[in-house]
Formats: C-alpha cells, sequence, structure tokens
C-alpha cells in the first residue's frame, strides 16, 4: 500500500509528512517527505491551546481556543500532503491512507485522557483519501499509556536496517522515547523522560530562540551536578515501564532549578538531564543495547550526541547513518501504523504500552463520495 504519515509533535516546530509503500510488516519503499514549519504566530497558538488543554476533562473538548488550534491543525496538514503529492506527482487515488496523528494537547493515560487536536474525517473530505486518526484512544481506552506507539515501525526499520540484537531505537523529540528490539522481533518501549522541550522553553525564554542550533549554547556552558542530581531523583525514572509522559512533566521543578544559572549553564545542564535520564533507561531493558541509533529533532543537537556518547558505551549513531530519516521517521511511522490499522494489524503491545492485550488502534474515516462502506470504527 502507498501511505502517507502526518506528525505534528510536542516540539510545536511543524507538520512532517512522508510517504511510504508498506504491506504492513516490511517497509517496500521510503517516498518524498516535506517538513511545513509552524510560523510565530501558529506556534503561539499551539502554545496556547496546550496551556488550555491542561484544563481539558472531556475528550471532545473543542472549546475557544481549542477550536482555533483545531482549525490550524487540519489546514496546515491539509495542506502539507497537498504539497506533498504535487512535488512527489502522485494523484490523491493512488494513495491507499493517510495516517493522522494530530497535535497531542494532554496526555494522562492514569485517568485515561489523551486528546490529539485534528479532524480526521474533515481531512478525508479535503484530500478525498481514506485517513487513520486517533490512534492512542483505543489502547488507552483499553488500559494502555497510550504512548509510545512508534515501536512497531522501530522493529520494522531495526530489520531492516539489519541491526545487531538487542538494538534500542531512540526518538528525541520534545520528549524522548525508546524502543528496546532483541531477538525475534522482541520489543520493550517506553518514553525515557525529557527530550529537546525543557531546553527550547529555557531558550525562548531566555534569548527568543526557538531552540539551541546544533546544541552550540549548551556546548559552550558547564553543567551544574547538584541541579542535574536533584532532577534526577523523580520518581519517573526508576519507576517501571510501562510509562509515558505529558510534554510538561518536568517543566516546573526543572526550570526552576536552572533559573539562576547563566543560560550556557542551564542549557548544558538540561542537555545532560535529557541525557543521563536515556542512559537510565537501560536499567529496564533485558539486556544493554549493542548499539543505539538516534533519531528526532534531538540527533541534530551536538551536545545532546555527545553527552549521550559519554555515557553510552556502545556505538550511537544517527537515523541519517542508517540512511534512515532523522526529521521524517515519526511521520514515516505514522504511515505505517495507519496501513497496519487497515489490516487490523497490532500497533501496541502489553511490553510497549503496558495494553493488557494486543491492541490495532485508529478509527478510519473515509472520503463520502468514495464507496459507501469505508466508514468504520474499529
Ligand atoms: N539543528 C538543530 N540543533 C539542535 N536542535 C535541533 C535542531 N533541529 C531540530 N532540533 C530540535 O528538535 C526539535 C524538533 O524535534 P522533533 O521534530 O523530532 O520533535 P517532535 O516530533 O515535535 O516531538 P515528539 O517526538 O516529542 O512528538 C526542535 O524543537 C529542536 O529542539
Ligand atoms: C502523547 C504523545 O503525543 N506522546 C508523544 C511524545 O513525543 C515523544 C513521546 O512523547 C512519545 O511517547 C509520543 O510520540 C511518539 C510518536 C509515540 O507515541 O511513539
Amino acid at each position: 500500500m502507498r501511505a502517507i504519515g502526518l506528525m505534528s509533535g510536542t516540539s510545536l516546530d511543524g507538520v512532517d509528512a512522508a510517504l511510504i509503500e508498506t504491506d504492513g510488516e516490511a517497509i517496500e519503499a521510503f517516498g518524498p517527505s516535506l517538513y511545513r514549519p509552524y510560523s510565530e504566530a501558529e506556534r503561539g497558538l499551539l502554545r496556547a491551546a496546550l496551556a488550555a488543554g491542561t484544563e481539558i476533562t472531556e475528550r471532545s473538548d473543542r472549546t475557544g481556543i481549542l477550536g482555533e488550534a483545531e482549525t490550524l491543525i487540519n489546514q496546515s496538514h491539509a495542506e502539507t500532503v497537498e504539497n506533498l503529492l504535487k512535488m512527489a506527482g502522485v494523484r490523491p487515488s493512488h494513495v491507499d491512507v493517510v495516517g493522522f496523528h494530530g497535535q497531542t494537547v494532554i496526555h494522562k493515560p492514569a485517568i485515561k485522557l489523551t486528546v490529539q487536536l485534528g479532524d480526521g474525517p474533515w481531512l478525508a473530505e479535503r484530500l478525498g483519501i481514506a485517513v487513520v486518526h486517533d490512534i492512542r484512544a483505543a489502547d488507552i481506552e483499553a488500559g494502555g499509556q497510550g504512548a509510545p506507539v512508534v515501536p512497531v515501525f522501530h522493529r520494522a526499520l531495526a530489520g531492516a536496517g539489519k541491526l545487531p540484537e538487542p538494538a534500542a531505537i531512540l526518538n528525541i523529540g520534545g520528549v524522548a522515547n525508546v524502543t528496546w528490539v532483541g531477538p525475534g522481533g522482541d520489543l520493550n518501549a517506553f518514553d525515557t523522560g525529557p527530550g529537546n522541550a525543557l531546553l527550547d522553553d529555557l531558550m525562548r525564554a531566555r534569548n527568543g530562540q526557538e531552540f539551541d542550533k546544533d546544541g552550540e549554547i549548551a556546548r559552550r556552558g558547564t553543567t551544574d551536578k547538584s541541579v542535574l542530581y536533584a532532577l534526577l531523583t523523580s520518581d519517573f525514572f526508576a519507576k517501571k515501564p510501562p510509562k509515558s509522559l505529558d510534554r510538561f512533566h518536568f517543566h516546573e521543578k526543572a526550570l526552576t532549578a536552572v533559573a539562576h544559572l547563566s543560560t550556557e549553564d542551564a542549557a548544558s545542564t538540561l542537555v545532560d538531564f535529557t541525557a543521563a535520564t536515556i542512559a537510565l533507561s537501560v536499567q529496564h531493558m533485558k539486556e544493554a543495547p549493542k548499539r543505539w541509533v538516534v533519531a528526532g529533532g534531538g540527533a541534530r543537537n551536538l551536545a545532546i550526541l555527545a553527552a549521550l556518547r559519554e555515557r553510552i558505551a556502545v556505538p550511537v549513531s544517527t537515523a541519517e547513518d542508517m540512511g534512515w530519516s532523522i526529521d521524517a521517521l515519526e511521520a514515516q511511522a505514522f504511515a505505517y501504523l495507519a496501513v497496519r490499522s487497515l489490516k487490523g494489524l497490532p500497533n501496541t503491545y502489553p511490553s510497549t504500552t503496558g495494553v493488557p492485550t494486543p491492541v490495532s488502534g485508529g478509527v478510519l474515516a473515509g472520503p463520502k463520495s468514495s464507496s459507501g462502506n469505508r466508514m468504520a470504527v474499529r
């Protein structure tokens, strides 16, 4: 099948879209990908929606700013798919499905609440392509964490890349998550802790920058070890998986703890917080990985990469070193997840989200103009 995946992550930087061909098991081909950054005003709207998201008690709540932000998510994702199709010279009728993650505004698995802004039926109608959306809901409903959901794709990549077993595939987005792939496709996955979100928010507050490009500012600083050790005492790190995080889980504590430091030292300390918590995640794996592969924007932060390599004794490669994409990998994952959802194949497992039995998940929306029975809910 030919599928397009769409991701707008916790960093609020933009929309990633990617085309792949897959049967839901093997990745048959990687197609083109496209990144559509949010403007400063759009980021402001999304930040306000995330702030409003903390008050959501009903999944369907789209009042006020949440509704405005959902319109932005719908429009920006539709445009990105249309531009990707133009770029690839592919007609909508030649795409089998779109996997639409949407924008997470709140994630609280303990109360079975996860909300991704984005209207799947609207997008299906606008594009004239079937859309699989709300991919986390069924897992959460069945008692899982609802995240991470990309491990099945990481497993397919690990197999295709002939990585040694066990291997770890790490995504450093706003939050960081890891997938351990062992012999026979054995999986173990969880969120490790912060990714770039703390660092991004520090940069914005201190000097109005969106992020610390290439980790330059952090590399000029010195880590405050007592602050770092204090941050590492959070219960989250010793907690056994399954576990997943809301973007703001560490914010108050971490940003307060570095408030007295220079921007360079604060950035260096937050970089080490991300790297140390990733390295600590090995305690929850059956066996230490023989190789790590890093994707997500954090793979472009040289300070994070250096801090990881200091703490992890085995080779740490980037997705690009493997011939994969650093930036489009999550979008590719949502294309893959959508195809698996169409085929009823499991996307989440007890060992990835803690769901009691494997779940496929995803809600299918079809354009009204297409064959009548395409609308179905799984
Ligand atoms: N050249 C770079 N140097 C340093 N950091 C970078 C660079 N490019 C991207 N980043 C970081 O990566 C972030 C974006 O990463 P990514 O797109 O993987 O996150 P996301 O998908 O939004 O998050 P998540 O995976 O948590 O949903 C930026 O906010 C920035 O912190
Ligand atoms: C609720 C939510 O959106 N979680 C994101 C976030 O960003 C990284 C990490 O936390 C991961 O658990 C998840 O995203 C990826 C795509 C996942 O579910 O696999």
